[in-house]
């Protein structure tokens, strides 16, 4: 049976400045978690701590094996593709140990089908450098998923994407975290997204995970009004998950 992943971080430091407190993190399998915070919260830093970039390392525990930096699907908030390689070539990558002088018939039929999935399958021969940041975002996703990673660690995945490609992009997720087991932690903006998609909110606030739970007892118009600095108006879908309409308010506190 699939076990939990379990993250341990120590204290997180930027330049002089401590970040985020230490904390630990337990990931169920096949989980999607938010992470969301305000701009300058820490969700980048702790994210790039998990991935093993920060000067910092987290501990990844599963099933009492530390995963190994390899193991983890992470994709940076900045993107920027000047390869010249293809599209699928760029997917292949994300099988690199598995590629030799002949690749796979197999590995190209996964690739094509994960392509194709991600409505990217026009796209197989283009070079990555010609495609839209949109088209880039979703291929850099796919070559994370095709690597089969144990957790997916995802810096605001759909920054580049038009809202159909968010709600694919996010739907295709939650199905990847539930058939493979291995958890996603995100870091998302859009409040409503992350509160239709994940299964649980951590909030990053205060150098802290301030909160930590289903959407719907997380994102409060109490929280999101200290933290965000917005009145919030909260709405409900047709399938009664929180959505988020933010407004100004001129009680809330000037910006800093
Ligand atoms: N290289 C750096 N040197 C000094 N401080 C940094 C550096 N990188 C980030 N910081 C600071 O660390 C804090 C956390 O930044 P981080 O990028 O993790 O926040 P974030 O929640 O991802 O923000 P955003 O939503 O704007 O992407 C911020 O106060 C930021 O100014």
């Amino acid at each position: 049976m699939p076990e939990s992943l379990e993250i341990t971080l120590p204290a997180l430091h930027r330049g002089r400045a401590r970040v985020l407190a230490p904390c630990h993190l337990s990931l169920a399998p096949g989980e999607v978690v938010a992470l969301v915070g305000p701009n300058g919260a820490g969700k980048t830093t702790l994210l790039q701590a998990i991935a093993g970039l920060a000067p910092e390392r987290a501990r990844l525990c599963l099933g009492g094996r530390a995963l190994d930096r390899a193991e983890i699907g992470f994709l940076p908030q900045a993107f920027a593709v000047r390869a010249g390689l293809s599209v699928l070539d760029c997917l292949l990558l994300g099988q690199r140990e598995a590629l030799g002088l002949r690749v796979a018939p197999r590995l190209i039929a996964e690739a094509e089908a994960l392509l194709c999935q991600l409505g990217l399958a026009d796209l197989a021969d283009r070079a990555m450098h010609d495609l839209s940041g949109g088209q880039q975002q979703r291929v850099l996703i796919a070559q994370r998923l095709f690597r089969r990673p144990k957790l997916l660690a995802l810096d605001e995945p759909t920054s580049a994407l038009d809202l159909h490609h968010q709600l694919e992009v996010m739907a295709l997720l939650r199905t990847q975290a539930q058939t493979t087991s291995a958890p996603v932690l995100a870091a998302l903006h859009d409040l409503s997204l992350a509160a239709r998609y994940a299964d649980r909110v951590l909030v990053l606030a205060g150098g802290q995970i301030e909160a930590d739970g289903a959407p719907e007892a997380v994102l409060t118009p109490e929280r999101l009004a200290q933290h965000w600095r917005i009145a919030p108006e909260i709405l409900r879908a047709r399938d009664g998950k929180p959505v988020i309409v933010p407004h100004l308010s001129p009680a809330l506190v000037p910006d800093r």
